[in-house]
């Protein structure tokens, strides 16, 4: 393996610990906007169940409206004692914010303050196809959706 060294970068003494070759480098640009942790926080009434919509194996799912008018969905992750570090984190977010397709959802922002991650999206106003069938996961007393012709 070949290590290039940029300038400024200090010389390791043969005690020191090595660095993880991670922490050396940074992630790729990410082509979303990054977002405020306290913005977020009074958009969605401190994280509160008046905005929450759903919940995933990652964690809690809320729904907040910007100041511009605009939509979010966001993806609060749980923390957990494994979690990634910043640059794996930041890296996995630079790649979904380059997915662009019409049958994807479109990443629009993300957010990571200490070990708060969340991730903002398109919102989908029908929701998942598992909300449509047995109801809105997470959510207490769900009901389920009407029937979708085959069309749907
Ligand atoms: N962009 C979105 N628009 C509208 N609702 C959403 C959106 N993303 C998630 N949800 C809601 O939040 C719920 C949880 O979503 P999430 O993506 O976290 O988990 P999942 O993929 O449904 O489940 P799992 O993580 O367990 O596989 C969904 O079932 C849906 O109700």
């Amino acid at each position: 393996m070949i290590l290039s060294f940029c300038p400024g970068t200090p010389i390791l003494s043969k005690y020191s610990a090595a660095p993880k070759i991670e922490s050396l480098m940074a992630p790729p640009p990410i082509e979303v906007l990054a977002l405020l942790l306290l913005e977020l926080t009074e958009k969605t009434d401190n994280f509160g169940p008046k905005s929450l919509v759903g919940e995933g194996s990652y964690g809690r799912v809320y729904l907040a409206e910007l100041d511009n008018g605009k939509q979010l969905v966001l993806k609060k992750l749980d923390s957990t004692s494994e979690q990634d570090t910043d640059t794996e984190f930041l890296t996995q977010v630079a790649l979904v914010s380059r997915l662009k397709h019409e049958n994807l959802l479109q990443m629009l922002g993300y957010c990571v303050e200490g070990n708060i991650r969340l991730l903002g999206f398109e919102f989908a106003t029908m929701g998942s196809l598992h909300d449509i069938l047995p109801g809105r996961k997470g959510v207490q007393e769900a009901q389920a959706g009407p029937p979708l012709d085959w069309m749907q």
